[in-house]
């Protein structure tokens, strides 16, 4: 048996398959990783071929990631647990809609000393009202511990080796340095951090934030509008962060995972396409994911109904009248033109504060 550390990519979409372009050329590179990475990929058939034999013949992506070789140590594999079982180090990076069904099918078939890291933005709802973070469901699933990777990382970019900074979340230091070695490389800067909720908080919460960005940009309201969304945004997340997982640090939101990555989506990422044209055309989420993304899916709408799920059981709607506006507008409760009158009166604009000292 090798001494060194196997890592097994969980996932194959567009940002699944941009990591797995560094994780790839890392483990080639360093001595401490076995070079054999192996790529879970949900398997589905292109012009008559299977993606995983594209990927292993090609050593591209072709649905998700055209344009862009991935190193040929990655291995594509379509069965789960022949892809996981050996693993050290497990990479999450699926739609966060589908976890569960991973986590169930990796059960009691993986390491027992493995540990993970997961990339997926999103929650999922919990029973009594809640929600749950995605690292937490791994971590009770599969009983290993779990540390996130986010950030102002649109995959494409990445994968086109454009500069970009990302924030670990870990509670284990210990593995800092190993993370820190898998993931970093020279146009992908990595900060590690111990604030694990708040970072997971902050990937998931900015897709939210995003489709507001996105029906600004629909409605034509201009920069300044978006910039206010954007700012009542990143409120909104610092005081959810603050009432549900408290102990967390406000410095966290100055890492990449905070402003810089709420900043890039509700740029250049698909919530904000998608939720413009969702103005724009009048056609559904649904209609637009499947016209627009080719195969890619939307977080945002998701996880702005889970996030209302648990305020409406708390009766904490009006706390948060961004999110909730977001979350009517995506499921049709109200129109995207409400949304300016829905945070008009936001508990933002009723403050009268001496502003804390730097
Ligand atoms: N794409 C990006 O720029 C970034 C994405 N993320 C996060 O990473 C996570 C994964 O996103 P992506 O890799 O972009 O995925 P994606 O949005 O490209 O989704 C496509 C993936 O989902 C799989 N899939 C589709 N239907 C499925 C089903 N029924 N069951 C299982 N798998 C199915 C596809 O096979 C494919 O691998 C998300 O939480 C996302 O928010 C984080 C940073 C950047
Ligand atoms: O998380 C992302 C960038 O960091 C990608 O956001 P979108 O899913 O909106 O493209």
């Amino acid at each position: 048996m090798s001494d060194k550390t196997r890592v097994c990519i969980v996932g194959s979409g567009n940002w699944g398959s941009a990591i797995a372009k560094i994780v790839g050329a890392n483990c080639a590179r360093l001595s401490n990783f076995d070079d054999r990475v192996t790529m879970y990929v949900y398997e589905e058939m292109i012009d008559g071929k299977k993606l995983t034999e594209i990927i292993n013949t090609t050593h591209e992506n072709v649905k998700y990631l055209p344009g862009h070789k991935l190193p040929s140590n990655v291995v594509a594999i379509p069965d789960i647990v022949e892809a996981a079982k050996e693993a050290d180090i497990l990479i999450f990076v699926v739609p966060h809609q589908f976890i569960r069904n991973f986590c169930s099918s990796l059960l009691g078939k993986i390491k027992p000393t493995a540990v993970a890291i997961s990339l997926i933005k999103g929650f999922d709802i919990a029973e009594g009202g809640g929600i749950d973070l995605i690292s937490h469901i791994i971590t009770r699933h599969l009983k290993i511990p779990c540390s996130v990777l986010m950030g102002a990382n649109l995959a494409n970019e990445v994968a086109e080796e454009k500069f970009c900074e990302t924030t670990i979340g870990s509670r284990d230091m210990k593995m800092a340095p190993t993370f820190r070695d898998l993931f970093q490389a020279h146009h992908f800067r990595v900060v590690v951090v111990d604030d694990v909720n708040a970072v997971e908080v902050c990937g998931a919460l900015k897709n939210i934030v995003a489709c507001g960005a996105g029906f600004v940009d629909g409605l034509g309201l201009g920069d300044n509008t978006k910039a206010a969304v954007i700012r009542l945004g990143l409120m909104e997340m610092i005081k959810f962060v603050d009432i549900f997982y408290p102990g967390s640090k406000l410095a966290t939101f100055f890492e990449s995972c905070g402003v810089a990555d709420l900043i890039t989506t509700c740029y250049g990422g698909r919530n904000r396409k998608v939720s413009e044209a969702f103005v724009k055309t009048g056609k559904s989420i649904k209609e637009l994911e499947a016209e627009m993304l080719n195969g890619q899916k939307l977080q945002g709408p998701i996880t702005a109904e889970e996030v209302n799920f648990m305020l409406k059981n708390k009766q904490m709607e009006d706390k948060f009248p961004l999110f909730t506006a977001i979350h009517k507008i995506c499921s049709g409760t109200i129109q995207a033109k409400d949304l300016i009158d829905c945070i008009r009166n936001h508990p933002e604009h009723m403050k009268i504060t001496h502003v804390a000292k730097l």
